[in-house]
């Protein structure tokens, strides 16, 4: 996209934001934003208080990524700034060695711009990583060095959801682009991989694009998992795994799991996989987690608030234990609610922070079926209809729509996790259904009365 115009360029996020986000959490976070200023790298948005910048900028990031990638704005940085806050703007924060050379990025290159927190200096290494980290410095370290005995491409990264893959994968692209600013990188995650392609196989012009990914020195490629019954795509990719390494270019990859269990994946894609260094991610110990809310407090998120003390970050490493996600999910509850009722952060801010996460994981939790089962019922189907993967009907299409997007409204899963509940539906169908109903909800009142009806009967 081409303009230097803050309010276009903020409009076309907020566009996909609308599609991409619950709309609760649209309405809440985004609405009351608006762009101040582009100054030819960095569009800044203005936040309408110093919670709510907590808040968009620690749990939305990721979201705002997905955007980006899907409105080709990759290369765009952001920033945010309090509403009527005198000082200078707040810029992502920068890292000593990267900034510029990120900045140098050339500007097809798609390598995201933001994630300014995914630095190797900044991921905290516990024994639950120690392999994984140790290889992506290596990766780092040995560019440039032909003769490097040990083979780590590609280099395949995997562990359960949140444990930093994706931080690893994205601190050994900085990392380099540190040492060698002109280097090529591309950051591809597999899903919008997948909604590239198909565009580009409607426009019968897939060459293009197989170039832009064959012509990078280093290719991140994120959730390999979600590739299983992506046929074409897993072609694609293939072709160009096969000429980056013929051409002896870094890849790194990531999955929730090893190799030899990625289902639906082909026997040649799994041995390329398997080719380099396999690492996994574990959960992390009680002492690397309170060293990983340490680190994030530095962040300059967090610089001008009252400090957070001692027993709060304890209390938050004992009870946050699965992925660090979570736990820097309920670090930042901590620290929003104490800057939102203008207090310190305190044990009893925390256990209120803890006990509102686990009601809203207890909203998360409100089953797929249920809202399946209810919604049948009120359009007077049967539930088995609603599920049938084959139908053209008009009467079961426009529930099983609204299923859907009840789904995405009442409980965390992702458009892929919806899709799956529906007999495998891909999630771009997903996508689209959900945005019929919003679309519909806003021209006919009685059917936006109906769906919030059944909306508050499910919760
Ligand atoms: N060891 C660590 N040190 C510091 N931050 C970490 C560490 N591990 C994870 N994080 C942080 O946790 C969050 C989630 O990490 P990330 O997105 O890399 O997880 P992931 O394994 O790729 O998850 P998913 O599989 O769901 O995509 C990020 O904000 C990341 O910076």
């Amino acid at each position: 996209m081409q303009t230097n115009d803050p309010h276009a360029l903020w409009e076309t996020l907020r566009k996909g934001l609308s599609s991409h986000l619950p709309e609760r959490t649209f309405h809440d976070w985004i609405e009351p934003c608006k762009a101040v200023n582009f100054d030819g790298t960095t569009l800044l948005i203005q936040v309408p208080s110093p919670s709510a910048r907590i808040w968009i900028e620690q749990q939305l990031a990721e979201e705002f990524h997905d955007v980006l990638v899907q409105c080709d704005l990759a290369n765009l940085r952001l920033g945010f700034m309090v509403a009527g806050d005198a000082k200078a703007p707040a810029q992502p924060a920068k890292t000593k060695s990267t900034h510029a050379a990120v900045q140098e990025t050339p500007l097809d290159s798609p390598f995201p711009q933001g994630f300014h927190r995914y630095t190797l200096d900044r991921f905290v290494v516990g024994p639950s990583s120690q392999l994984a980290f140790a290889a992506a410095n290596a990766v780092v370290e040995s560019h440039g060095k032909p003769n490097s005995t040990l083979n780590m491409n590609p280099l395949f990264i995997y562990g359960g959801s949140g444990l930093g893959k994706t931080h690893l994968m994205i601190g050994i692209g900085k990392g380099l682009l540190a040492k060698a600013p002109n280097l090529r990188v591309a950051y591809l995650k597999v899903d919008n991989f997948f909604n590239e392609l198909t565009i580009a196989i409607r426009a019968k012009n897939t060459e293009p694009m197989r170039k832009k990914y064959q012509q990078n020195d280093l290719l991140l490629l994120d959730d390999v998992q979600t590739l299983g019954k992506m046929e074409r795509t897993q072609e694609e990719i293939f072709y160009i795994l096969e000429y980056l390494l013929q051409y002896g270019k870094q890849i790194v990859i990531t999955s929730d799991k090893p190799p030899q269990r990625l289902e639906g994946l082909h026997d040649r894609l799994i041995t390329r996989c398997k080719w380099g260094l396999t690492a996994d991610i574990q959960p992390p110990d009680f002492e690397t987690r309170v060293a990983i809310l340490r680190k994030k407090l530095d962040d300059e998120v967090f610089k001008d608030l009252p400090e957070v003390p001692e027993d709060v970050i304890t209390f938050i490493a004992h009870k946050a234990k699965g992925s660090v996600r979570d736990l820097e999910g309920l670090l930042t509850r901590v620290v929003f609610q104490s800057s939102f009722l203008g207090v310190s952060p305190s044990l009893g801010v925390a256990q209120e922070a803890f006990l509102g996460q686990t009601g809203s994981e207890a909203t998360a939790s409100i089953s797929m079926e249920r809202i399946c089962r209810m919604t049948a019922e009120t359009f007077n189907i049967s539930f088995n209809d609603l599920m049938k993967k084959k139908t053209r009907q008009q009467v079961i299409l426009l529930p099983r729509q609204v299923a859907m997007y009840l789904s995405r409204e009442l409980t965390a899963a992702s458009f892929t996790e919806i899709g799956n509940s529906f007999n495998g539906m891909h999630h771009s169908t997903v996508m689209n259904a959900i945005e019929s109903v919003k679309n519909r909800m806003q021209k006919d009142a009685d059917f936006h009365k109906l769906v919030h009806s059944l909306l508050n009967s499910i919760q």
